[in-house]
């Protein structure tokens, strides 16, 4: 399949729409100033092709994208032990949620909320340095250096109540060990990961290689394991959307509310689109436009 003129095909389409609909995310400032008229989209296939349209090459904020990358590290570091703590059913409730927390006794629903993430999070500092294996794993899988946005990182810690919350919250319940300002500091450093979508999708290709190296080859996680973060991310990657993004895209999918959203076809692409103006559920509007043209005309879809 000729996929480059289908990714200018759709930047073509969508032209129009830029900035015309949504909110770019305004909770820290360094976000908030983000214009929101932008769009890129960039995939690699499995054998290495590669394609890009419109601003695939302009860095963002990857914010919960970097989820996934810390999950595969914490399944990397401890295997099944990770879900000691750390369950996996879809949450049906916003991502900054505490509601379900209390009710379930300070163990999260899944690693791709804010909580889970932060339990995850709380593990890998219990193994090393999340922060440098974060840019390690993430700067090794799109084979080019990549660095934490140090302006996001330091306003997502001012101005984070809810994650400190979150974080308080769980330790309440005895499922943080380690300090909570520690565990905050590298969650919200993985939140502030610049990236484009170029990379995004280079980064990603483990996803579709049943867990091996998008360009060594070398087994990252196990067949077994890269399938079950694949199934997370259609039950719980894009939050309190999973529904309709199964239903409308039929593709594992990863958002943040940087505007980017990374999508896996199994055995066959990685695909990253990134536009910064959210709908209600902090997904990008544009962006999941985008995939689903993608799907509906390349017929690409789990189901
Ligand atoms: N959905 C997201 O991308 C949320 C990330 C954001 N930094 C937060 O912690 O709330």
């Amino acid at each position: 399949m000729q996929f480059q003129p289908i990714l200018e095909d759709i930047v073509a389409t969508l032209r129009p729409e830029l900035g015309a609909q949504g909110q770019v995310a305004d909770y820290i400032p360094a976000l908030a100033r983000v214009p929101a008229a932008q769009f890129g989209i960039a995939l690699r296939t499995c054998g290495g092709e590669e394609a890009q349209a419109g601003d695939s090459a302009t860095p963002f904020s990857i914010q919960s994208i970097s989820k996934l990358f810390a999950l595969t590290l914490g399944m990397r570091a401890m295997g099944e032990r990770l879900w000691e703590r750390i369950g996996r059913e879809p949450s049906g409730n916003p991502f900054n949620s505490l509601v379900q927390l209390e009710a379930e006794q300070g163990t999260p629903r899944n690693p791709f909320i804010n909580a889970g993430a932060i339990a995850v999070t709380d593990r890998l500092v219990s193994h090393g340095d999340p922060k440098a294996a974060m840019l390690e794993l993430v700067s090794s899988l799109c084979n080019e250096p990549v660095h934490f946005d140090e302006e996001v990182a330091a306003s997502e810690a001012e101005t984070g109540f809810r994650n400190i919350a979150l974080g308080n919250f769980m330790k309440s319940f005895g499922k943080i060990d380690n300090s909570v300002s520690t565990v905050l500091d590298a969650y919200f450093h993985h939140c502030a990961v610049r990236m484009t979508c170029q990379q995004l999708a280079r980064a990603t290709g483990f996803l579709c290689r049943d867990g091996r190296h998008p360009f060594s080859g070398e087994p990252l996680l196990t067949e077994r394991q890269t399938r079950r973060i694949n199934a997370l991310m259609l039950t719980c990657g894009t939050y309190d959307a999973a529904g309709e993004f199964a239903f409308r895209i039929g593709l594992p999918c990863k958002s943040g509310v940087g505007g980017g959203i990374v999508a896996v076809v199994p055995d066959r692409l990685s695909l990253c689109v990134w536009s910064p103006a959210l709908d209600a559920t902090g997904n990008s509007l544009l962006g999941m436009h985008a995939l689903e043209l993608f799907t509906a005309r390349t017929g690409l879809s789990i189901f």
